[in-house]
């Protein structure tokens, strides 16, 4: 048994580092931080993100529908409400500008990146228990976090010089904030104290491949990739 020293989410995080590393400070994030990214990579990427975000709505509901009890369901459908209520419409509000509906953007074909990450974390939630696919969502849900938090800081980030300070802004809110902390409690709240060791490696080996397919979303935007 591992004596838990700290919160899951870090100790995943700290098992798989390289992969956090490669995610949260992609060229492409560096790229909305300093607003060098081009225009055509961003607007790709939204446009794949609106149908990433349908995606893991389905999955928060599969969540409240493996949880076991009201809070497990109320905390689930409150990130799925977050999600649909909340990110969603900074997409709508960002594409709107460019002239795009909401119906353009559900009709856009939907990229291999946005299929692998989706699917996979469908399948381990639909395959494993309710925190493997917790463990699945969460580098999504902490990580822009992170990303966001990290990228406020930076100089000029959240003025109208910067043409993403809208992105930047919505993911560094208290709101969402607060929707990564609770992201977190829940994976502590589920492991419930101490985790085997094999049961710890098989977590990691779910949180490594979210993150590693979080670094190909990124990669995917950059590269205007199908
Ligand atoms: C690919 C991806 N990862 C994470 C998030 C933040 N919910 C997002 N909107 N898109």
């Amino acid at each position: 048994m591992m004596a838990p020293s700290s919160s899951l989410f870090e100790r995943l995080k700290a098992a798989a580092s390289d992969e956090w590393s490669a995610y949260t400070d992609h060229a492409f994030v560096r790229g909305l931080g300093d607003g060098s990214l081009p225009q055509a990579c961003f607007r790709h990427y939204l446009a794949q993100d609106y149908l990433f975000l349908i995606h893991f709505a389905r999955a928060y509901a599969l969540a409240v529908y493996k949880s076991r009890n009201l809070a497990d369901m109320r905390s689930a459908g409150k990130t799925m409400s977050a999600l649909l209520d909340m990110e969603m419409g900074l997409h709508v509000r960002l594409c709107a500008g460019w002239g795009l509906s909401e119906a353009d953007l559900e009709a856009t074909p939907e990229a291999s990146a946005t299929m692998a990450y989706t699917r996979y974390v469908l399948e381990e939630g639909m395959r494993g228990d309710l925190l493997d696919l917790h463990v699945a969502l969460v580098p999504c849900v902490i990580g822009y976090w992170e990303i966001g938090k990290a990228l406020a800081a930076w100089p000029g980030a959240l003025e109208e010089i910067n043409p993403y300070h809208e992105w930047i802004g919505e993911y560094s809110t208290e709101a969402y904030r607060e929707v990564a902390e609770e992201a977190s409690a829940r994976l502590d709240r589920l492991a419930g104290g101490n985790l085997s060791e094999s049961r710890f490696a098989d977590l990691v080996r779910i949180f490594r491949q979210a993150t590693k397919l979080e670094v190909d979303f990124w990669q995917m935007g950059l590269d205007l990739a199908d």
